[in-house]
């Protein structure tokens, strides 16, 4: 993710906590790309955003994907995604994220995404990601690194890290 993208408003290292340093703080440009004719927002580009912006949180927290699958060889394919979409956006909207990390398994995830636009709620999202060997294409347990960076923002209230 460079800078030079026109949808990107904030690069990976201006990713921001806040909520006691559990929530992070992604903002995208809603692209004519990412619209249907009238303009409004097409659902499937939403999608493309949201792994844009979890590569920045993943780079956030000291794992960048070129050298997490490049090197390291670990995916994080999606198996499970819950949607709710509750106002629709438009061409030149602001799209504010906040993620929280809500779950943390063995080699799952959970992530919760609040998605506003000048401050008004437009969609809601919660997705399961687990680590994979891209070589074996199954399930590994997140490395040492990982775990930790992912541990220390799991949320307060009601998260878990469920390693055994
Ligand atoms: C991902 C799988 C290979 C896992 O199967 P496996 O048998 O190896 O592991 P387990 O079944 O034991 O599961 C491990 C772990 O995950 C939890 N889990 C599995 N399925 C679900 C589910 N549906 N809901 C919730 N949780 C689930 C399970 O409980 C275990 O939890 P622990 O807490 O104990 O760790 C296999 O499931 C698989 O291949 N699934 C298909 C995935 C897929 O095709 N997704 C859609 C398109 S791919 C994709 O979106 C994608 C792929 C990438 O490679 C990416 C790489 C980088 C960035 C983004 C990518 C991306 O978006």
């Amino acid at each position: 993710m460079t800078g030079r993208r026109s949808t990107s408003a904030v690069s990976a290292r201006d990713v921001k906590r806040e909520d006691e340093q559990v929530t992070f703080k992604v903002s995208r440009t809603l692209g004519f790309g990412h619209c249907d004719p009238a303009g409004i927002a097409y659902f499937p580009s939403y999608f493309d955003i949201m792994v844009e912006v979890m590569e920045e949180i993943f780079a956030a927290l000291g794992s960048p994907w070129p050298t997490m699958m490049g090197e390291r060889r670990i995916g994080v394919p999606t198996v499970k995604l819950d949607v709710d979409f509750t106002a629709p956006s438009r061409h030149g909207d602001r799209l504010d994220f906040a993620v929280r990390v809500a779950r943390l398994g063995r080699s799952s995830l959970e992530l919760h995404y609040r998605v506003t636009t000048r401050g008004r709620p437009v969609w809601t999202a919660r997705q399961v990601i687990v680590a994979i060997s891209l070589d074996t294409q199954r399930a590994v347990p997140w490395p040492d690194d990982l775990r930790a960076a992912l541990a220390a923002h799991l949320e307060t209230a009601d998260a878990h890290d469920l390693a055994p």
